[in-house]
């Protein structure tokens, strides 16, 4: 897995405007390469801030959308159209400016298709087969990029620290009793996780410095999810001030102005 790197940003309206340019970047450079690209999206303020600075950026066009496999990183178990679903966040922020082909945007599916939160997540484990290539070597795609945000106690996605979601080796899991309303939702597993090419955690504000001190220490990943959230090839730690203020001394980093 591959060492973090920091970069932090003057605070989080600059941050979410950095990360959607490096996200249009990075996925015409990974279209160039090879047709297509694959983006693992993340609920939260700092997630969808992300999503609604692309949709302003004129470089989205760069862009080939037509051509970009939509994931995410997890859902709120809650019926299609649920404000509160990260989907519905998503496609207010981005998806519905943008030219996407309905069939590579993945939802993870909610209670209105009769499934149980444990069937939607079998069903998402289905959809990552398919999508696999040999290439990959397992049960999911290696996502071009993994957007995590991360909570003040270090969760990303709905991986909570010390909660059974973390033990779970399938590729995706449903969660009951989380500690972050509502309770029940699905997430991709740590090894989906750790499979992907990139992984990005993105944070912004003072209440997560403790979080991001503990997810660049030695720190393990039942107690410290975020310390599990690496890339096989690269880790990026996209932070405003307030959220690295409490970075261990030493760890390289590129403070931008
Ligand atoms: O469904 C969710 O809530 C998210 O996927 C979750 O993992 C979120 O990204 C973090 O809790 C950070 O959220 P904030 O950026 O709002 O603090």
């Amino acid at each position: 897995m591959s060492v973090p790197t920091i970069v932090v940003h003057r605070d989080a309206d600059i941050l979410a405007k950095a990360v959607a340019a490096r996200i249009i970047t990075r996925l015409v450079d990974a279209q160039s390469a090879k047709g297509s690209a694959s983006l693992v999206l993340t609920g939260g303020t700092v997630g969808i801030a992300t999503l609604a600075a692309i949709a302003e950026t004129p470089a989205r066009d760069a862009v080939d959308w037509r051509h970009l496999d939509i994931w995410w990183g997890d859902e709120r178990f809650l019926p299609d159209g649920d404000p509160e679903r990260n989907e519905t966040g998503a496609r207010r922020a981005l998806l519905d400016h943008v030219d996407v082909d309905p069939e590579r945007v993945h939802v993870m599916l909610g209670p209105d298709s009769g499934l149980t939160a444990e069937e939607s997540a079998d069903a998402y484990a289905t959809e990552l087969r398919k999508a696999a290539q040999p290439e990959d070597h397992g049960p999911a795609p290696s996502f071009d990029v993994t957007l995590l945000g991360m909570g003040p106690d270090a969760h990303v996605a709905s991986l909570f620290p010390g909660m059974p979601a973390l033990y779970d080796t399938r590729p995706v899991t449903a969660v009951h009793g989380s500690p972050k309303p509502p309770p029940t939702r699905i997430s991709l597993t740590m090894p989906t996780i750790q499979a992907s090419r990139e992984v990005w955690v993105v944070a912004a504000g003072a209440e997560k410095a403790g979080a991001v001190r503990l997810a660049l220490s030695e720190s393990g990943t039942m107690q410290v999810p975020a310390a599990g959230a690496r890339g096989r090839s690269r880790t990026l730690f996209l932070l405003d001030r307030a959220a690295a203020a409490k970075i261990p001394p030493g760890l390289g980093r590129i403070a931008s102005p």
